[in-house]
């Protein structure tokens, strides 16, 4: 783990001295969009126009910020559209790394080794962290953008005249909506378990641990009266949760001590997950592998061996009960 200092890389766990213990995730960097028509998004300078074949995904399968590109990919039907390269499982001292092992894919691009070298193929004085996912464009080759939640809504509409446009979620009359539920839902759940798993001092661990059980037995209450979190359709912020809560059990409990309960336990959480688990598409983006062996094995602050646990036997694929609610498809 660690990061680039003028585009030297630099091997570094994350300093949480200044915060009292607590993890503070830094803001991606590349922030520029791909629109339809190619101008710069409000306030950018540089433009990205939307075209089959252009533009690259560099993903992990074990993390949750990637793992949402690659629902949208495949929900969108822009497996096509947009290729991707999948890092090794592991990051260890040099960051993310190509090796090729257990379905990895290697950087199909360019054949480099690390993925910090992406990074300073855009941008030889990089400074900052080498995070995926990464939206590459092979024209320019350069970074669009770093950020899942801008790279999300990418894909969500940018890419429609060969992705498929009916599926829409981030519907316009349900905006408000959803960005009121992401707002809280990030910092108490999707970062909340990073939080409590990097707090290096046992009050930032509680303060997380407390916002992060009181977040999901809100949405547990939420999810028993409707299918999904905006009501019968599902949205950005139904997959935004998903990539969390499917890591939760095999992964948070235990070595981020998010232990008060399992999803499993939660009546309505534990369905839940797996009726978005068994959208059609989207257990083809779900590795259970990468994401055991990424976090056990990479944390060695946390999990100095490197054991990874063999359970517990989590399947998704069992039956929910969701269909009792009312289910709209998409427009
Ligand atoms: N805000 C980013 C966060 C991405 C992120 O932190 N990814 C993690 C993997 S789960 C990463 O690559 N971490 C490497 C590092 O922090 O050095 C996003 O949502 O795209």
């Amino acid at each position: 783990m660690g990061l680039l200092v003028d585009g030297k890389w630099e091997d570094n766990w994350y300093d949480t001295s200044a915060s009292g213990g607590r993890f503070v995730r830094s803001q991606s960097q590349w922030r520029d969009w791909i629109t339809a028509d190619g101008l710069p998004a409000p306030g950018r300078e540089r433009g990205f126009r939307a075209e089959p074949g252009r533009y690259h995904l560099y993903v992990s399968l074990a993390c949750p910020w990637a793992h949402r590109t690659l629902i949208f990919r495949a929900l969108k039907k822009l497996e096509k559209v947009i290729s991707v390269s999948v890092v090794d499982h592991f990051m260890g001292e040099d960051g993310w790394t190509f090796r090729k092992r257990d379905g990895a894919t290697g950087d199909t691009l360019y054949g480099l080794e690390f993925l910090h070298q992406i990074y300073t193929r855009a941008d030889p004085a990089y400074s900052g962290r080498v995070t995926v996912p990464v939206l590459w464009d092979k024209q320019e080759q350069t970074i669009v953008s770093n950020e899942s939640a801008e790279i999300i809504r990418m894909l969500n509409s940018a890419f429609d005249e060969w992705g498929d446009a009916g599926v829409d979620f981030y519907p316009k009359a349900l905006r408000k909506e959803i960005d009121a539920l992401n707002d809280p839902i990030y910092p108490a759940v999707n970062n909340g378990v990073y939080r409590a798993g990097f707090a290096t001092t046992q009050e930032a661990y509680e303060e997380a641990y407390g916002e992060l059980f009181a977040m999901l037995d809100t949405l547990d209450d939420r999810l028993s009266r409707q299918r999904y979190l905006t009501g019968a359709g599902i949205t950005e912020a139904d997959w935004r949760l998903f990539t969390t809560l499917v890591r939760f059990d095999p992964v948070y409990v235990g070595h981020f001590k998010c232990n008060r309960q399992c999803i499993a336990d939660y009546p309505n959480l534990s369905n839940y997950v797996r009726d978005l688990f068994q959208v059609a598409g989207v257990a083809g983006t779900v590795d259970l592998h990468h994401i055991k062996w990424h976090y056990y094995g990479s944390h060695k602050t946390i999990n100095p061996t490197g054991i990874v646990p063999l359970g517990p036997d989590v399947d998704f694929a069992a039956p929910h009960d969701r269909d009792r609610f009312e289910t709209r498809a998409h427009q």
